[in-house]
C-alpha cells in the first residue's frame, strides 16, 4: 500500500485564497500531502488588505484540534496566524504532547501591512511555542522582534538566526531574506551549522501569502520525511516558482500561484 503523509496547519483564513489555512492546504495538496487545518480567526481579507477579522472560541479551537489528534495521524504540523494568548495556551497544550515536526510561520503582521497578533501574545509565542518548533521561518521585522536585534545585513540575519537557535530555543531558525537583499537568500541555522538557499530576485507584487506558502511546502515536506536541509531546498523552489508565475490576480498584493512549479515543469517537458 502507497504510504499517506498528513499535514496539519492550524491558522487563520483567506476568502481570496492567497495567505492563511487556504494558501496551506492548496500547498499541501500540491507538493500531495493529505491536508488538514484548524481554524483559529476567520479573517476577511484580501489583496489590498484586512476589513475585519472574528476570533474563533478557545473552546472551539481545542475543539478542532481534538477532532483531529484522536482519530487522523499527523506527520508534521505548522502554526501561522494565532492572535491571543489564550489560542496560543491551547495550542501548546496540544503539541506538547505530540513529538511530531512543528513549523511556526510567526506571523505578525500581513503583506498589507494590518496586524494579525495581539502584541502582548508576541512574547508568548517566543517563550512557549517557540521551543517546540522543528523550525520557525521568520522573515526580518519578525527576526527582529524574536532577538531583539536590528537586521541589515547578512552578517545580522545570521546573528538572529543563531540566537533564536541558541537563547530561545527552536532547532532550527530559517531567516528569510525576502525583504532585504537583492538576491533572495535565506539563511537557516540549524545548531550545527548555517545554509544558504538563494533565488533570483522576481519582480512582482504578488507576494500575498509568500510566507505562508513557504513554511506550508516545509510542512508538506517535512511530512514526507525529507531532511531539513532537503525540504528548506525543495520548498524555496516551490515558492520561486509560485512567485514567478503568479497571475495578476486582484487589485493589491496578488496571490502567488499554487501550482506555478508544476506548470514550470510541465512547459519544461513540451
Ligand atoms: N521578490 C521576490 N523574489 C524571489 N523570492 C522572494 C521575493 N520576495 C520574497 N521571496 C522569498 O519568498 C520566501 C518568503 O519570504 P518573505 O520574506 O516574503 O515572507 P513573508 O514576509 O513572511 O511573507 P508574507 O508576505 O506572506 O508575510 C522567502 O524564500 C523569500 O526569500
Ligand atoms: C490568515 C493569514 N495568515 C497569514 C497572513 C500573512 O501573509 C495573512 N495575510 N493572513
Amino acid at each position: 500500500m502507497k504510504n499517506v503523509f498528513c499535514a496539519l496547519t492550524i491558522a487563520g483564513t483567506d476568502p481570496t485564497g492567497g495567505a492563511g489555512i487556504q494558501a496551506d492546504l492548496k500547498t499541501f495538496q500540491e507538493l500531495k500531502s493529505y491536508g488538514m487545518s484548524v481554524v483559529t480567526s476567520a479573517v476577511a481579507q484580501n489583496t489590498t488588505g484586512v476589513q475585519s477579522v472574528h476570533h474563533l472560541p478557545i473552546d472551539f479551537i481545542d475543539e478542532q484540534l481534538e477532532s483531529v489528534f484522536t482519530d487522523m495521524p499527523v506527520h508534521a504540523v505548522k502554526t501561522g496566524m494565532i492572535a491571543t494568548i489564550e489560542m496560543m495556551e491551547v495550542i501548546y497544550e496540544k503539541l506538547s504532547r505530540s513529538p511530531i515536526p512543528y513549523v511556526m510561520d510567526p506571523v505578525m503582521v500581513a503583506t498589507s501591512g494590518d496586524v494579525l497578533i495581539e502584541v502582548q501574545a508576541r512574547d508568548y509565542l517566543r517563550d512557549y511555542l517557540l521551543p517546540l518548533t522543528e523550525v520557525v521561518t521568520p522573515n526580518i521585522p519578525e527576526a527582529e522582534f524574536l532577538t531583539g536585534l536590528k537586521i541589515e545585513s547578512f552578517d545580522d540575519m545570521k546573528k538572529a538566526a543563531q540566537t533564536i537557535v541558541e537563547d530561545f530555543g527552536a532547532k532550527a531558525a530559517l531567516v528569510k531574506g525576502g525583504h532585504l537583499n537583492e538576491e533572495a537568500t535565506d539563511i537557516l541555522y540549524d545548531g550545527a551549522g548555517f545554509h544558504h538557499f538563494t533565488s533570483e530576485r522576481i519582480q512582482t507584487t504578488s507576494t500575498h501569502g509568500t510566507g505562508c506558502t513557504y513554511s506550508a511546502a516545509l510542512t508538506a515536506h517535512l511530512s514526507q520525511g525529507h531532511s531539513l536541509v532537503d525540504a528548506v531546498n525543495r520548498s524555496k523552489k516551490f515558492v520561486t516558482a509560485a512567485l514567478k508565475h503568479a497571475h495578476p490576480l486582484g487589485s493589491g498584493h496578488g496571490p502567488t500561484n499554487h501550482w506555478g512549479l508544476r506548470e514550470e515543469q510541465q512547459e519544461i517537458k513540451s
